[in-house]
């Protein structure tokens, strides 16, 4: 593996790299040079491999189906005996059941009663479904022009052909995926190992769950957004609650995380505060660089890695604010963490929606506003904001059920302008 790349060194590659001024753009491109994915692997049995990241390419050992089969209850027979002018009889001459060959033979105008899924006997290529026809005692009759040669017969392979690709390395398995492995008849799959991160809160003024309240103190919701977030990514996640602000604390707290983690998120101490010592603990202990980004929320961020010993842990230093935490995690820190997990993920497409509100927006920076999208009466997708849009008003991000991105050069919004949305897909 390549030895990873200093900060300064992205930092020189991106032509317009300014911390203190940095673009969505910027930070997006700066994290996909920064993350290097995990490499280690995981043979895992298919009913656990959901949502998980294919390590290699599966190819199919086998053809799916085995064999041309049936598509329907009926009569499998010979397609070019079918006349489209007249009816045509059959004499039946066996039955073909699923998961057993018939070994007959078949004369000229003879046919198979056969079920779904059972193998097309030998020299028959059509099947004639049992409600098109009339049987009397040993003979069918196939109505004119119903059926052609081919009809209702699926082909061997023609799912999957043995020796080619099934599934690409770097897709994340989905439902449908663990079920194609299982056609396949592999009984387990080498997956990457899930990342480990590591999440703690910062701040003398943040309570845990269970501690009286106090005047100045705000229970700790950072914590839980997070670690929602983490988990419907499929991140193994080691849970440090809330470090309180003293070097002490912090170093270990860092160390600690940096010894076990391969990424580590906090929230809180990154913006300019005199009473925090999150910032010089993170300097001290690692390469890390501190941003402001030209967005809202969500302005001020650390990013780099954490050194202890000779690991090296990323680190993703969240804003404070509840939305802030929420709106980065989801815009940077969740593709970076995709990358993390070698999940070559599908860019998610935005959502198209009409806004039915003046949207205040100055050209300069990017604004994640929360949305609430629904289908109007002419069937178009349409978007209100949720109200007070305050980076500490977490009722905003429940209400939502996507974020209106406002993109860096987009200046003020009329009802009626069409506006992206990144609609909340599970993830969020
Ligand atoms: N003079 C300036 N002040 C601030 C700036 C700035 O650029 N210049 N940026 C503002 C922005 S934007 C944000 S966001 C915050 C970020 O500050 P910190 O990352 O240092 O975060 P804190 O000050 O520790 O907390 C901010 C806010 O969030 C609450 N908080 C923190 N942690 C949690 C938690 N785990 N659960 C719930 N709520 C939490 C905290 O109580 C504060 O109210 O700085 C602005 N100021
Ligand atoms: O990061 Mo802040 O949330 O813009 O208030």
């Amino acid at each position: 593996m390549t030895a990873p790349l200093s900060l300064q060194d992205i930092a020189e590659r991106l032509q317009g790299y300014d911390p203190q001024a940095l673009s969505a753009s910027h930070v997006t491109r700066f994290l996909s040079e920064l993350v290097q994915p995990v490499r280690e692997t995981e043979t895992v049995p298919i009913l656990q491999t959901l949502d998980r990241i294919l390590a290699r390419d599966v190819i199919s050992p086998i053809s799916v189906p085995p064999h041309d089969n049936s598509a329907m209850d009926g009569f499998a027979l010979r397609g070019e005996e079918l006349s489209a002018t007249q009816a045509t009889r059959f004499r039946i001459v066996g039955t073909a059941l699923a998961g057993a060959a018939w070994t007959g033979q078949v004369q000229a105008c003879e046919c198979v009663r056969i079920m779904t899924g059972a193998i097309m006997p030998s020299g028959l290529d059509t099947v004639a479904p049992q409600e098109l026809v009339q049987v009397d005692n040993d003979h069918i009759t196939v109505p004119a022009g119903v059926l052609q040669a081919g009809d209702n017969r699926r082909l061997l392979g023609e799912d999957l052909m043995a020796g080619q690709p099934a599934l690409a390395a770097g897709s994340r398995l989905t439902p449908a995926a663990c079920g194609m492995l299982a056609s396949l008849g592999l009984p387990e799959v080498t997956v990457w190992r899930r990342p480990r991160v590591a999440y703690f809160s910062t701040g003398d003024e943040i309570l845990s769950l269970g501690e009286a309240p106090r005047e100045g103190a705000v229970y700790d919701s950072n914590r839980y957004t997070v670690h929602g977030m983490l988990q419907r990514l499929g991140c193994e996640i080691i849970d440090m609650g809330v470090v309180k602000d003293n070097p002490a604390a912090l170093e270990a707290a860092f160390r600690e995380a940096a010894a076990q983690a391969d990424a580590i998120i906090t929230s809180g101490g990154v913006s300019v505060g005199e009473a925090d010592h999150t910032k010089a603990m993170m300097k001290k202990l690692g390469d890390v660089a501190f941003w402001r980004i030209a967005m809202r929320p969500g302005r001020p961020m650390a990013v780099g890695r954490i050194q202890q010993g000779d690991r090296s842990a990323l680190l993703f230093g969240l804003p404070g604010n509840p939305v802030a935490v929420m709106v980065t995690f989801a815009a940077f820190v969740r593709p970076a963490l995709q990358q993390l997990m070698g999940w070559q993920a599908p860019a998610v497409p935005m959502l198209k929606a009409k806004s039915l509100e003046t949207l205040r927006k100055k050209p300069g920076r990017t604004e994640y506003q929360r949305g609430i999208v629904r289908t109007n009466a002419a069937g178009e997708p349409v978007v209100s904001t949720t109200g007070n849009q305050g980076s500490g008003v977490l009722s905003s991000m429940v209400q939502a059920n996507g974020l209106i991105v406002l993109g860096h050069t987009q200046g003020q919004v009329q009802p009626g302008d069409w506006v992206d949305v990144m609609v909340f897909d599970g993830h969020l």
